[in-house]
C-alpha cells in the first residue's frame, strides 16, 4: 500500500512484508481508499499499522571510579575495542500490534513505565524499531514536538513558526492566528517570551497550535492534564472535531475520565505489552480492578 509510509526495523523484513499485507487487507481498494477521497460509507481506512513493534533503549549505567571518563581510560577502551562501560538495554515496548483507522480516538493507558510515551514516540517516527514496523499515513504529529516551540521567542512568533512548521501557508496562519490565541487562553501573554509562561500556559499554547491544523494522525501525550477544567472541556471538543474531520487521535493520559469521555478505543499497556484493547468502559473497568 504505497500511501502508508513505513518506519521498519531492518532486522525484520519478513515482518514488514506481513504488515504490508495487513494494510492491503485492511484497505483493499488501496489506491483510492488510502487517499480518503473515494471511500464508501462504512469503509474503514487504516491510518496507523503497528506490527509486532519492539523498542529497546540503550542506557549507560554509572561507571565505576576506575572506569570514569578520562582520556587515558577512553584510549585504553579504544585500543581494547571495548564499548562504553555498563551499557544496559531497556526493552520498553515488547511486540505491540494493532491497526488504527480514520476517525479513531485511541486512549493509551497503563501504569508508570508501561511504555505509553515510548509507543507514541515510535508512532511519530522519533524512535527506530528494534524489531517490527510502524506504517503511518502521512507524517504523524506529536503534540509539542512537531511544532517545536522556542522559549526565548514570544507566543506570537511561536504561533507563526509552529504553524509554518506544520506546513501552513502565511495566509492560513493569518486566518487562524486569533483563533489560536483565543483557544490557548494566554491573553496578553502572547506578546511575552514563552520563558515567562507557566507550564500549563505553555501546554495550552502547544495544544492550540497543534490542533489548528487537521492532522491525519495526531499524538497527544498528557497535554490535557495540565489544563484547567474549562480548557479540558474545550480540548475534548476539539479532539471530537478532529475525529469527525476523519483524523486519528492517540491520547496518553493518566486521567481515566478524560480517556473515557474522549476516546472510542482504549489500549492498556502493561510492561510494554498490550494487556487489553477495546471499548473504553470495559478496558478501564478491568484496569481499575487489576
Ligand atoms: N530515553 C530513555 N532512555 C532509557 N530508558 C527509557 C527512556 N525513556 C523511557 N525509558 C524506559 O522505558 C520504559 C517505558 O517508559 P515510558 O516513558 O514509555 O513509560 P510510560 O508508560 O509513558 O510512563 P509514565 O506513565 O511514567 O509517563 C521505562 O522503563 C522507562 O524507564
Amino acid at each position: 500500500m504505497a500511501e502508508l509510509t513505513e518506519n521498519v526495523s531492518e532486522k525484520a523484513p519478513e515482518t514488514a512484508a506481513k504488515a504490508s499485507q495487513a494494510a492491503e487487507a485492511a484497505a483493499p481498494a488501496s489506491g483510492t481508499a488510502a487517499k480518503g477521497a473515494a471511500t464508501t460509507p462504512g469503509e474503514r481506512v487504516p491510518t496507523v499499522i503497528v506490527d509486532n513493534l519492539h523498542i529497546v533503549y540503550k542506557v549507560y549505567g554509572k561507571p565505576s571510579d576506575a572506569q570514569k571518563g578520562n582520556a587515558a581510560n577512553a584510549l585504553l577502551r579504544i585500543l581494547r575495542r571495548q564499548g562504553r562501560p555498563e551499557m544496559k538495554e531497556v526493552h520498553a515496548v515488547r511486540g505491540v500490534t494493532f491497526v488504527a483507522y480514520h476517525g479513531d480516538a485511541i486512549g493509551i493507558i497503563g501504569r508508570n513505565g508501561s511504555g505509553k510515551s515510548t509507543l507514541l514516540r515510535a508512532i511519530a517516527g522519533l524512535l527506530p524499531p528494534h524489531k517490527g514496523a510502524v506504517y503511518t499515513r502521512g507524517q504523524p504529529s506529536l503534540l509539542g514536538v512537531n511544532a517545536a516551540l522556542m522559549k526565548e521567542l514570544t507566543g506570537e512568533r511561536n504561533i507563526v513558526l509552529g504553524c509554518y512548521a506544520m506546513g501552513m501557508t502565511p495566509a492560513e496562519v493569518r486566518a487562524k492566528y486569533d483563533e489560536i490565541v483565543d483557544f490557548s487562553g494566554i491573553g496578553e501573554f502572547v506578546n511575552f517570551p514563552m520563558s515567562t509562561y507557566s507550564s500549563g500556559m505553555g501546554a495550552r499554547l502547544r495544544f492550540a497550535i497543534s490542533s489548528a491544523k487537521t492532522h491525519e494522525v495526531l499524538l497527544i501525550d498528557e497535554a490535557l492534564a495540565t489544563g484547567d477544567r474549562e480548557f479540558r472541556r474545550k480540548s475534548q471538543e476539539r479532539i471530537r472535531q478532529m475525529r469527525e474531520a476523519a483524523g486519528t487521535v492517540f491520547l496518553v493520559a493518566h486521567n481515566l475520565d478524560v480517556i473515557e469521555e474522549t476516546c472510542n478505543r482504549v489500549i492498556w499497556l502493561h510492561k510494554g505489552k498490550i494487556r487489553m484493547e477495546g471499548d473504553p468502559k470495559e478496558v478501564i473497568k478491568a484496569y481499575n480492578k487489576a
